[in-house]
């Protein structure tokens, strides 16, 4: 609940009468008690409650009707979360992600997945996720793309991944794979909002092939608005049936790739990695899992490390 949301609950001095006076004194002992909650802390002033609006909370997991579930690709589903109080936001610091619950493809239960809004952070009432279905095997994935509208999906956050703030880094390089694409687009449009920002943003986005893109509308309007951004489209099998592949880069990323396409390694530099693990692996080295704890970054290896990057100049997400 945001200021703004409680000064419209405000009815104007002409109508105020006893019992409007009692509705407001109702809206504010609701306004200040959401805040309490929320933040964990007590509310004492109407100030508190101008940095209380956030729809969902880290500790437990929140259940958010589905306004609206949308294909937008070959198993992409754009799928529109509405917050229980429609004047709340979603109360992320950028780059951050949630948690989704979803049941698990054999019935045994839930697990949760961790999942990157497209929607900026001052979104009033809804956030919209898009994610890659993998039919036939994913879990939470599968569970989110085929939810009807009127279901409901239970969502816990937002966790901070890495603090981004103006000119903290000279250049940005991302590598995204499939459904990766969604923490590195964050980051870029955290970056390019962000007024004094100077940061210049590379991006290689790879896909299967060129049916696998999505968002690309976005993406090239994004290049379009914005001089310090730029994206390349990589395939690793372009369809070619119809006509050959165009678009940009094909095959696996390597060196010759981020050398051509991505910042040098030097320092005020970094390298953002998110996709399947086979591509951790190959570009920056994976990350270390240990059961019960947040993942770690794990040691700099594959193309990043032999071009001289370093583990200041990564980042897996
Ligand atoms: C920080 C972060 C943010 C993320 N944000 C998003 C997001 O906004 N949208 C989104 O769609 N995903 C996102 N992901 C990925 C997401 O968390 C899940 O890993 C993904 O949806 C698969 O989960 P699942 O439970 O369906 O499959 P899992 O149970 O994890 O895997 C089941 C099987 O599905 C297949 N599979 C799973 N992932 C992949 C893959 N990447 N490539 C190929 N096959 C795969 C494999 O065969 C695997 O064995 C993000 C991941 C991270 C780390």
């Amino acid at each position: 609940m945001s200021y703004r949301t409680l000064a419209r609950g405000f009815p104007s001095r002409e109508r105020l009468s006893s019992s409007s006076i009692k509705a407001v004194m109702a809206h504010f002992a609701r306004a200040l008690s959401r805040c309490g909650k929320i933040a964990g802390v007590a509310a004492t002033s109407v100030a508190t409650a101008t940095f209380c609006d956030a729809a969902i909370n880290k500790k437990d997991f929140t259940p958010l009707v589905v306004a609206r579930n949308d294909k937008i690709g070959a198993n992409v589903h754009k799928v529109t979360l509405a917050f229980p109080d429609p004047s709340d936001t979603l109360g992320m610091t950028c780059a951050g992600m949630l948690m989704v619950e979803g049941e698990k493809r054999d019935g045994s239960g839930t697990i949760a997945r961790p999942y990157t809004p497209v929607t900026r952070d001052d979104t009033v009432g809804r956030m919209e996720l898009v994610v890659k279905d993998y039919p036939g095997v994913g879990n939470v994935s599968s569970h989110v793309c085929s939810r009807k509208v009127g279901d409901t999906l239970r969502v816990k956050g937002c966790f901070t991944k890495i603090k981004v703030e103006a000119n903290k880094w000279k250049r940005v390089g991302m590598v995204a794979g499939g459904s990766g694409l969604t923490p590195c687009l964050q980051v870029a449009e955290e970056l390019l909002s962000l007024p004094d920002d100077k940061t210049k943003i590379d991006l290689i986005f790879c896909n299967k092939n060129e049916g696998d893109i999505f968002l690309k509308d976005h993406l090239d309007a994004l290049a379009a608005k914005h001089d310090r951004f730029t994206v390349k489209y990589c395939v690793d099998k372009p369809l070619g049936m119809f006509w050959s592949w165009t678009g940009g880069l094909t095959g696996y990323v390597d060196a010759d790739m981020v050398k051509a396409h991505l910042p040098p390694p030097s320092e005020g530099n970094i390298v953002m990695v998110c996709g399947p693990p086979p591509m951790y692996k190959a570009i920056c080295g994976p990350k270390k899992f240990e059961k019960g704890k947040p993942p770690k970054q794990g040691p700099i290896d594959g193309v990043l490390k032999a071009l001289g990057y370093t583990e200041a100049m990564c980042f897996k997400f």
